[in-house]
């Protein structure tokens, strides 16, 4: 199971999420409690060892000034919750970066396509609410078989082993889940939720 912990904004953070097993870590660059500057992420990423991924998550910015933010922190990596085309994609890919391309669990069949981006995200409406949904929902989206996706919006180390068997996930993502209040992660939580995850 593939799991990423969001909103980081610590060292401490950092190091928790990695020793506890995560694969990705993501910062937030966009208006969040979670927000972080590019360099502050370019701080933070001394903590990131090879191996673990570390995405900018950005949302509604225009595409290409997603990319020269996360180029400025020294991310390969975007996370875009915005409505984008597979063009898009595209201009991200010829960037020479990756993306995880981030939906509403309430997407049209055509958003949950494969437009040759590397991850999809399914979230709840608002991302980072910590708002749960009918995870179960996505068992059956044939879309999604045999893709890396990951679920996200609500979960928590209580909740993240029923989730993945309920909706089929390939991974998970969460942020609020793991928090002691709005943007103050909880480094046990962290740690319980890889854990968790990660059966
Ligand atoms: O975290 C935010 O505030 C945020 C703001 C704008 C776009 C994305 C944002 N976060 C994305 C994530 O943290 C995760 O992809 C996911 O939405 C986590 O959801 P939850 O565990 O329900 O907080």
């Amino acid at each position: 199971m593939f799991v990423k912990v969001c909103g980081l904004s610590t060292p401490e953070s950092v190091r928790e999420a990695v020793d506890a097993g995560a694969d990705a870590v993501g910062f937030v660059l966009t208006a969040s409690p979670r927000v972080v500057s590019p360099s502050q992420v370019s701080t933070l990423l001394a903590d990131v060892p090879e191996g673990v991924i570390a995405i900018g998550v950005f949302r509604h910015e225009p595409v290409a000034d997603a990319i020269a933010i996360a180029r400025a922190a020294g991310l390969e990596w975007l996370q875009l919750h915005a409505d984008l085309t597979p063009q898009d994609v595209t201009t991200v890919h010829d960037a020479g970066m990756k993306l995880i391309r981030a939906v509403t669990m309430a997407a049209t069949a055509d958003a949950f396509a494969n437009w040759g981006e590397e991850m999809l995200l399914i979230d709840a409406a608002v991302p980072g609410s910590g708002e749960a949904w009918d995870y179960a929902s996505m068992v059956d989206v044939t879309a999604l078989q045999d893709r890396k996706w990951l679920l996200a919006g609500g979960l928590n180390p209580d909740t993240v082993a029923h989730a993945t068997a309920a909706s089929g996930a390939w991974g998970v993502d969460v942020s609020s889940g793991v928090e002691v209040s709005r943007g103050v992660k909880d480094l046990a939580k962290i740690r319980a939720f890889v854990k968790a995850a990660k059966g």
